[in-house]
């Protein structure tokens, strides 16, 4: 059974915000595998919307198909514009972010010196600048890391931290630091795949807590998590994937009296 008609339905009519990122009739197949088949979602600014759904269900081939790193159908648009055939690095730099379930970090340079790398276009050195105007580009790459060191800091990565290198840095700061330089600057959309991955208890509740602050902020940001008490916790609304295909829609209590999410995933208690 599938509710998503109903619920779309629904939350079109109620709708008052136009959205930051939508997504239509989303569809991938690797050879005979249908992976992804008819999932449409929305995301409005300042929002948080889930991606739930067991081992297998299509999620990360959903963010692949959304950033256009598989071949699929649909459509996706990002701010207003069709963005379907943009390619990936392009989709980034109109601020559609993406932090994958790894951690990647340059493990050569200090956790300061991996934020000013990726603010690098808005705070890069030129080099006719470095020969040319020494004392401006002296200037500009001391402002390029207070920039950083802010925006860490908005991050809840400590300044203790900011000089130490990413693989001496807590494992939930390592994630904290993730998600800081997949946000870069200029984030408008930001996709993160299970970030509370490994996070235990102190860990869990400081991601709540930034995901909610960046959310205040205006930020949307789309989860693709496991963990059930985070996404319900922080979701405005969440998307329940099946077989790649979309089983449900709706706020988190809508998700969590569902008969057919509680049937096909969560479980029911009686
Ligand atoms: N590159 C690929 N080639 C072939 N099949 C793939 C490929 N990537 C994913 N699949 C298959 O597509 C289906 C969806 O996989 P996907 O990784 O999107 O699921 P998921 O919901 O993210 O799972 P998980 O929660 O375990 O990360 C699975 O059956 C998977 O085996």
């Amino acid at each position: 059974m599938t509710v998503v008609a109903d619920m779309q339905c629904g939350s079109v009519a109620a709708r008052t915000t136009p959205p930051i990122l939508g997504v239509e009739e989303l569809g991938v197949r690797y050879g005979a595998l249908e992976a992804l088949a008819g999932v449409s979602w929305q995301v409005e600014p300042g929002q948080i919307l889930g991606i739930i759904g067991p081992n297998g269900a299509g999620k990360s081939t959903c963010y692949d198909a959304v950033t256009n790193l598989v071949v699929r159908s649909g459509r996706v648009v990002l701010d207003g514009e069709d963005v379907t055939k943009v390619p990936a690095h392009a989709l980034a730099s109109r601020g559609l972010r993406r932090a994958f379930q790894q951690n990647a970090f340059f493990d050569h340079l200090t956790v300061l010196e991996n934020m000013v790398a990726v603010l690098q276009d808005d705070w890069g050195t030129s080099f006719p600048g470095c020969i040319f105007r020494p004392l401006a580009e002296r200037r500009r790459a001391a402002d390029a890391r207070a920039a950083a060191a802010a925006q860490l800091a908005r991050m809840r990565v400590e300044p203790r931290f900011h000089d130490r290198y990413p693989t001496e840095i807590p494992y939930g700061t390592q994630r904290m630091l993730s998600i800081a330089l997949a946000h870069g600057g200029g984030a408008k959309v930001l996709m993160l795949d299970e970030p509370a991955a490994g996070l235990g208890g102190e860990d869990m509740r400081a991601l709540v807590e930034l995901l909610g602050a960046l959310r205040d902020d205006g930020l949307s940001i789309v989860v693709i998590e496991h963990h059930m008490d985070l996404i319900m916790s922080v979701a405005d609304r969440i998307v329940v994937l099946d077989q790649g295909r979309m089983l449900a829609e709706g706020t988190p209590a809508e998700i969590q009296a569902n008969d057919a999410v509680l049937d096909a995933y969560l479980g029911r208690s009686e």
